[in-house]
């Protein structure tokens, strides 16, 4: 069962026995965990491991079969989570800020967003979400004019402006070269430390992942099989979750015995 207690830095994140099955495949198979605000964790696993399944049940895209999602011992709100989605979810033909200040539209009357009706004050707070994300200056540039590492610093200032608890990606740094990855992976790393956020994302480049990692998480055929602090992992431990054949849930790391 995952501790559902909360440390001063603010309320953890409890997943405690998630069940969810499609057409009979269990692509998550009781899985526990905490994951403390301020952390970063990143989740591995091969295809089909369960890591889009995970993030979606705690977004609330997906209804698990089973088991529990707490934050600060509370159901966690869909309206506290933030997903930085692949660059390809921006609205193409709208500007950098319309596409950060659409963020904001799940906490506000669905009719200013059809409007398009923002405050000064509001677009102020955006450009500084920008600004934070280091695209000062590129507010009023639509987004299919942007790079590829612009795109998803967009999608990050968007995440924020939501003023999420939680902010999870799913391969946020997929379609991007190793040295702009790099970059993106280092601000959301920030983004999580700075504000304090609980903090998960997948990914299926390993190699990138231990510069920014506070915490690992492996999935493997929908059960936890790696769960330790980054100091405590070493590179075979994630290559060993790769290895992990469907219907095989040996721990590893430095629990496994
Ligand atoms: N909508 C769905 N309908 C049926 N089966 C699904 C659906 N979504 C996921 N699955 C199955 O659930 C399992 C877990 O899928 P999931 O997408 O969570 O894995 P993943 O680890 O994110 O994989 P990848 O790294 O390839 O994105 C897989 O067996 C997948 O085929």
């Amino acid at each position: 069962m995952a501790a559902d207690t909360d440390d001063a830095a603010g309320p953890a994140l409890a997943v405690d026995g998630l069940e969810k099955r499609y057409d009979g495949v269990r692509a998550l198979d009781g899985v526990d965990v905490t994951l403390r605000p301020g952390e970063l964790t990143v989740l591995v696993g091969r295809s089909g491991a369960g890591k889009t399944t995970l993030l979606r049940c705690m977004n609330g895209l997906e209804t698990p079969d089973g088991g529990a999602i707490r934050h600060g011992g509370a159901p966690l709100e869909t309206d506290d989570v933030a997903l930085v989605f692949q660059s390809s979810a921006l609205v193409d033909r709208k500007s950098a800020l319309a596409n950060v200040l659409d963020g904001a539209l799940g906490r506000e009357p669905a009719w200013r967003g059809v409007l398009g009706w923002r405050t000064p004050a509001e677009k102020r707070e955006a450009i500084a979400r920008l600004h934070d994300v280091g695209l000062a200056g590129m507010a009023d540039r639509r987004v299919d004019r942007l790079s590829g590492g612009e795109r998803q610093r967009v999608g990050i200032a968007r995440a924020l402006h939501q003023e999420p608890r939680v902010v999870l990606a799913d391969e946020p740094v997929a379609a991007l070269d190793p040295a702009t990855a790099r970059d993106v992976l280092s601000l959301l790393a920030d983004v999580v430390h700075d504000a304090g956020l609980v903090g998960l994302l997948s990914l299926h480049q390993p190699g990138l992942a231990s510069a920014v990692a506070d915490r690992y998480l492996g999935l493997a055929a929908g059960r936890l099989v790696l769960d330790e602090a980054a100091d405590a992992v070493d590179p075979a431990d994630v290559t060993a979750v790769y290895e992990q054949t469907p219907g095989g849930d040996d721990r590893v790391g430095a629990d496994r015995a």
